[in-house]
Formats: C-alpha cells, structure tokens, sequence
C-alpha cells in the first residue's frame, strides 16, 4: 500500500494523520508512506519528528477579507497544484489521505484529478472550508461529528467514524494515576486545562476558583496552565495574597506532558473545545464545562462544545461570559446535583468513539478499487 497523507497548519490537523499514518502501516501490507505538507506548517517539525518521509509544497491560506494578498495566494495555489501533481505522479499513491489545512487542497485535487482514490478527515463538528471543497471530489469523507454530516451534500461519501486518540489515553489506570499526581481516591478530582498551549482566560478564571476551594475537604484540582501562562498565573495568585503552597488540594503545572494519568485521575474537567480534546474526554466519558476557544477558525470551538452539550455530556460557558464567579457557580451547580456527574458522564461516554481508527481504516477500503 502506498498513500499520500496530507493536512497541516496546527497540530490539530497533524496529529490525526499521523494516527491514520500507524493505522495504515498495520493495517496494510508493505505500507510506503509519504507526507505532503508546507515548510511553514508546524507539519515540516513534527513529521520528520516523527520518522514519516515529508515533501513540502508551496501554498498558503486565503485571507477571510478582500484584499490584495489572496492574488498571491491564488498564484501560489496554483504552483502548489502543479507541484503535487508532480509528486503525485512519481509517488503513484493509492490512495491520498487528507486532515484538513489549506495544504490539503491542490493535493487532493491533484490526486482525485489522476483518479487516485482520495479520503478526506474531517475533526470538527462545522467543517473547515477546504474539506468542504474537497469533499465534492474526494470519494470519502470521514467526520469525527455526527453534527458535521449536514454540512457536506454528499451524503453517501460521509462516515461518523470519531476522532482517533493517542493509544496511551486508553490505557491509564485511575488509582495509579492518582498515586502519581499524589492525589486521594475518595476526592472529586477536577482537571483544569486550556488546549495545547493553555488559556489566559482560564488562568484568570482559576485564580479566584482556586482561592474557593483550596483546602476544601472532598475536592482537588489538578490545573495546567500553559507554558506562556505559568509564571503569570503563580504572579496573579500571589498578588492575591493567596499562598499556594499552602494548598494541599491543589496542583499546578505548566503543562502536563501525562495528560493520560490527569485525564485517568479526573471526575470532571474544565477546558477549551478543540476536537483532540473533546474526543479524549468522550473516548473516557468523562463530564466536562467547556469554554470554546473564540478565535478558532468560523468559532468552530463553540460547534465542537455544542455536540457535546446538545447530548447532555458538558456545559458550555462562553468565553465572554467566564469569570471565577460564573466557573465557581457552574461547578458548585453540577457537583451538588444529584446523579448530575453519572449522567453527564455516561452522556460522554455514548459519544465517544474507541474504534474510531479502525472505522476510518474501514473507509480506506471502501474506497480502494477491488
Ligand atoms: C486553538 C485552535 O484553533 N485549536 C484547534 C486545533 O486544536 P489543538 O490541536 O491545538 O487543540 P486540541 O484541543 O484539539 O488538542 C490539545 C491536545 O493537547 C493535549 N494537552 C493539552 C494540555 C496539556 O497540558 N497537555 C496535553 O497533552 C490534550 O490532551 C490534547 O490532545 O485543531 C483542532 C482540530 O482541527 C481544533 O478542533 C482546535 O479548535
């Protein structure tokens, strides 16, 4: 099997296709695998990282307002189509994956246009513009949101297969996770965390909800700040005169690089909406308040944390609108009511899709010539 794996920008589009990448090495015989991305993605760090032949592209992405700029880009798309299609014919793939990104388009297009079959990877509940696009000439489509099917037509090419998550995710145990972090069995455990590069806002938040429930018997909080937010987040608490080391209950941590074992600890978790998040926290039924992040891309965040909201699996809290009252008054309202927490979890837990690599190696198939 030889395929083109595509898609890039943010790890947010990387790391499924390096997932669908394993997939198809094990799934598949003699499995060659080649990475088409750009070199001002994040893509030409993390997939040589990642031993993955890469071959970079020039295409950037469009400008959402008129301007000059996108004549530019409208050249360098057209480069980049001629050079894909380039890479394509010397590659001869069988199939051409792509994860979304601007970088996706003239690969896909180039494949689709030699009749190679194409698959598309679609990780959040309102699709971004380039899959939308392609999915008039991919011959699959694969959402990782029952919520996202209505927005592609093309009914008949469209799988809900979920989001593959890192196989470690899966694999934790509570109770050693919580001899890790040094945490107590019979305690709610909150886990507090914003993306991958955590969220100011939520840092800002967590300052006065610390205060509330430090050295509260029956709670403890595991909070990670983000890099870029640690030391401004241990200044604000200082300037508050609250002393956290003082706190047993309470862990803070610039990033946490076993998000496994917090996520293992967790009875409720508090964090933005991005897709590898939300199919974490579903893939483990565990409730959680989401608080989208509202600068994502058409605000797709607040798609992602409504899919989960509709189900009954989280609340959401508009970033506007959070402050350490208004995270306070939400948590204090789901951990009091009563069965509140095993109905949201079990609520995530029926939304959460395991099998979700398999699912898409199934897609694969389907779309190869028999
Ligand atoms: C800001 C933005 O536009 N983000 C987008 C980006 O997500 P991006 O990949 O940045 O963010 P996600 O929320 O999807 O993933 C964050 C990942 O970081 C891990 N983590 C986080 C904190 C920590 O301390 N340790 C740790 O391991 C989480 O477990 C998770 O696996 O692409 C996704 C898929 O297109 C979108 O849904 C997101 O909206």
């Amino acid at each position: 099997m030889r395929a083109i794996l595509t898609g890039g920008g943010t790890g947010g589009h990387i790391y499924p296709a390096l997932a669908i990448a394993r997939g198809l090495q094990t799934s598949f015989d003699n499995t060659e695998i080649l990475y088409v991305g750009t070199n001002r993605g994040l893509e030409a760090d993390i997939v040589p990282k990642a031993n993955l032949p890469f071959q970079a592209i020039t295409v950037s992405g469009l400008e959402r307002k008129l301007s000059l700029n996108n004549l530019k880009v409208f050249w360098q798309a057209w480069q980049g189509y001629r050079e894909a299609t380039q890479i394509v014919k010397s590659f001869r793939p069988d199939v051409v994956i792509g994860t979304g990104g601007y970088v996706c388009g003239p690969v896909v297009l180039a494949a689709a246009r030699q009749g190679i079959p194409t698959l598309i990877h679609e990780q959040n509940a309102l699709p971004g513009i380039t899959n939308r696009l392609l999915a008039r000439v991919a011959k699959g489509v694969a959402v990782t949101f029952e919520d996202s099917v209505q927005y592609f037509p093309q009914r008949d090419k469209v799988t809900v297969t979920g989001l593959p998550v890192r196989p470690e995710i899966t694999r934790s145990n509570r109770q050693a996770a919580l001899q890790t972090f040094g945490l107590e069995e019979e305690k709610l455990t909150l886990l507090v965390f914003g993306g991958s590069r955590g969220a100011r806002r939520i840092n800002q938040a967590m300052v006065e909800t610390i205060q509330y429930y430090g050295n509260q018997p029956g709670i403890q909080i595991i909070h990670a700040t983000g890099q870029s937010g640690y030391q401004e987040f241990l200044n604000e608490v200082k300037d508050r005169g609250i002393e956290l080391d003082k706190y047993v209950n309470i862990i803070v941590k610039p990033y946490l690089y076993n998000m496994q074992e917090a996520l293992a600890a967790a009875d409720l978790v508090v964090s933005r909406a991005g897709a590898a998040t939300l199919a974490e926290l579903t893939v483990l039924g565990l409730p959680s308040i989401l608080i989208p992040y509202p600068y994502a891309a058409e605000n797709h965040q607040e798609f992602n944390a409504k899919a989960l909201v509709d189900r009954g699996a989280a609340v959401m809290i508009k970033d506007a609108e959070l402050t350490g009252a208004t995270l306070i008054a939400q948590l204090q309202k789901i951990i009091l009511e009563e069965n509140r927490l095993s109905e949201m979890s079990l609520a995530s837990k029926k939304m959460g899709r395991p099998e979700a690599l398999d699912d898409i190696m199934e897609c694969v198939k389907k779309i190869l010539p028999r």
